[in-house]
């Protein structure tokens, strides 16, 4: 175990700034998520960490002793990625066990009994002498897990390694890592631009923008109080509606593009133009339609567990998310309510 620290990392290709000077440390058995769209800068970061990406500007250093000009194979990482690739004319126990016979780390004994322990986390023990061919997706991907940890690296560096993956093996597999994560306690660096599965595994997450942090904290923080709109509508999907605060009767509150107003809002929030982001699923259809928001429903999803719609509020579009009990179609004016501290005022 390790930790991780990254001093002002720059990247350029070319002509063009990819990383504008990341500052993070990650604490020895901590798991990260590097979170953000596609193109912000994710996988370049990770490559930095792994060696593999050299920087423009900025050190890394890896339990305290910079590594910056070194090569991946003198850090002491191990690094999964989306596509996987284990050797087919290998057993999955010789697949697992090559990165041991490269780097020559122990006897052939050793490095069996090392091999076993692997296999054995993430649960493949039976199937050891197996070709790659004969599992599935999502045992392939387990080969892969076995293999990057083998070693017992001081920093397991993972990107995106479940998105091949269908929906339901992809939560066995988060599962999975979360517990083997909790095991092994192995420092991790973890790259997606899934929301969701930053959220349930992390225990941080940063979050990026176009190469720079725009936010970070645990899961929980990040979730609660983004600090900008981009990371309201990043986690948890907020529906942005521009608004103006306004004094009312003594009290703060926010009054749309079509005079519909909401509120009272916390005392101290900034009089002026506002975004206002509304989590879809903090909107609550009003009981008995009265005292909330007007929406015109434009469209009904059908989720299975809930029902998305697709609605307009005061001329923007939001969406809402409900128990799949409720019935309105396209046309309807439907009246929702939200708690007023949960909606995140931002200064426009
Ligand atoms: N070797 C390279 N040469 C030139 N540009 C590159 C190179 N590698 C990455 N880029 C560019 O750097 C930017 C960031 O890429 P990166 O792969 O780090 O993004 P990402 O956040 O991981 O995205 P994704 O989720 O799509 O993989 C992109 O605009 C990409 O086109």
């Amino acid at each position: 175990m390790a930790n991780v620290r990254l001093d002002s990392i720059r990247k350029s290709f070319g002509p063009v700034d990819i990383i504008h000077g990341v500052s993070l440390d990650i604490a020895s058995g901590e798991f990260v998520s590097l979170l953000g769209a596609s193109g912000c800068g994710k996988t370049t970061l990770l490559r930095i960490v792994a060696g593999l990406e050299s920087v423009t500007s900025g050190t890394v250093e890896i339990d305290g002793r910079p590594v910056t000009p070194l090569p991946p194979e003198r850090r002491d990482i191990a690094m999964m990625f989306q596509s996987y690739a284990l050797l087919p004319h290998l057993t999955v126990a010789e697949n697992v066990r090559f990165p041991l016979r490269m780097r020559r780390i122990g006897s052939r004994a050793e490095q069996q009994e090392k091999v076993k322990a692997a296999l054995e986390t993430v649960q493949l023990g039976h199937l050891a002498e197996r070709r790659p061919r004969q599992l599935s997706g999502g045992q392939q991907q387990r080969v892969a897990l076995a293999r990057a940890i083998v070693s017992r690296p001081k920093v397991l560096l993972l990107d995106e390694p479940l998105s091949n993956l269908d929906a339901r093996l992809r939560e066995d597999m988060q599962v999975e890592l979360i517990e083997i994560h909790r095991r092994l306690g192995l420092t991790t660096l973890f790259v997606t631009h899934d929301q969701e599965e930053a959220l349930s595994l992390s225990d941080r997450i940063i979050l990026l923008n176009g190469g720079r942090i725009e936010q970070q904290g645990t899961p929980a923080d990040i979730y609660a109080r983004p600090a900008s709109a981009f990371a309201s509508s990043f986690l948890g999907s907020a529906n942005l509606v521009p608004a103006t605060v306004e004094e009312r009767g003594g009290r703060a509150t926010a009054v749309l593009a079509d005079g519909q107003h909401l509120g009272p809002l916390p005392a101290g929030t900034a009089r002026g133009p506002v975004t206002l982001a509304l989590r879809q699923e903090d909107l609550a259809v009003a009981a008995g339609g009265s005292g909330g928001l007007q929406v015109r429903i434009r469209t009904r999803v059908y989720l299975g567990a809930r029902i998305r719609y697709i609605a307009e509020l005061a001329g923007t579009e939001i969406r809402v998310l409900t128990a799949n009990d409720t019935v309105f179609s396209g046309g309807d004016a439907v009246t929702f309510a939200i708690d007023p501290e949960r909606i995140r005022v931002m200064p426009r």
